[in-house]
């Protein structure tokens, strides 16, 4: 078997308000493959965007240790961590985070105009299947449309993970199922591990595997002998 991705062990985290502690993580062990995407469903408040945010190098946990392949995250300082993220991690929020007054192809330009080796902002637009519209300002595109490019610019620094928050949480069910085969498509052609929060449950059938979390932990892991194609949901 090849080296995992990520692989975590009794990852906790704590908040502590007053006298109140939170455990918004509890001694979870993980591992994730390369190429995989795994799909993590859960009540609101059960941890689920606090470790995508420990993966991704925003936030520390209180203990436990997590690795990127032989990288131990929990042993890095600040910066390091930032360097990690950086040149390993893209993201993908709710809410797409585009700047206004920059065209589609600008706002991915950004992001490759300080990358090592990123592709061309034209080639990750023609990935999420927005070649014609790379003119177009983020006010002339639809909200599925302007998600898709924010995941060309997450993806354009060929990250080796994109972390997704509730991607399609904003969107109707035709526009959020385009913006789950643009990612279904980006984790074929650039084999880039993807893991997705959703509140939909319908997304889980396009996932390696489901982690279902409750209460800090991961309380069933589902995995599925075939990952659905995306066209063929609906919710
Ligand atoms: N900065 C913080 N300070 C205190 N408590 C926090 C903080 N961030 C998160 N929490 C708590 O940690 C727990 C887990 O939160 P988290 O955001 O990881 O849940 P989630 O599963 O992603 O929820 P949602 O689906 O609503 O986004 C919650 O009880 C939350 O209130």
């Amino acid at each position: 078997m090849t080296q995992p991705v990520f692989t975590a062990t009794a990852l906790t985290k704590t908040y502590v308000t007053g006298e109140v502690e939170v455990h918004a993580l509890n001694n979870v062990d993980l591992e994730i493959a390369e190429r995989e995407v795994v799909v993590l469903l859960g009540p609101s408040g059960s941890g689920k965007t606090t470790l995508l945010n420990i993966m991704g190098g925003l936030d520390h946990p209180t203990s436990g240790r997590l690795f990127f392949r032989d990288l131990e995250l929990t042993r890095l300082n600040d910066r390091d961590l930032t360097n990690y993220r950086r040149r390993n991690i893209g993201f993908v929020f709710q809410f797409y985070n585009l700047v206004p007054s920059l065209t589609a192809y600008e706002n991915v330009a950004l992001v490759t105009e300080i990358s090592d080796r990123p592709m061309r902002p034209d080639e990750a637009l023609s990935l999420v299947g927005l070649e014609a519209r790379m003119h177009n300002f983020p006010a002339q595109l639809s909200g599925g449309e302007q998600q898709r490019v924010a995941i060309a610019r997450a993806i354009a620094k060929r990250p080796a993970v994109l972390l997704c928050d509730e991607p399609t949480g904003a969107l109707d069910s035709k526009t959020g199922i385009r913006v789950i085969e643009a990612l279904l498509g980006i984790n074929r052609q650039l084999g880039t591990t993807t893991v997705i929060i959703t509140h939909n449950a319908s997304i889980q059938e396009v996932a390696d595997r489901v982690l279902f979390f409750a209460d800090g932990r991961i309380s069933r892991i589902q995995a599925n002998e075939t990952r659905r194609e995306a066209a063929t949901l609906s919710w």
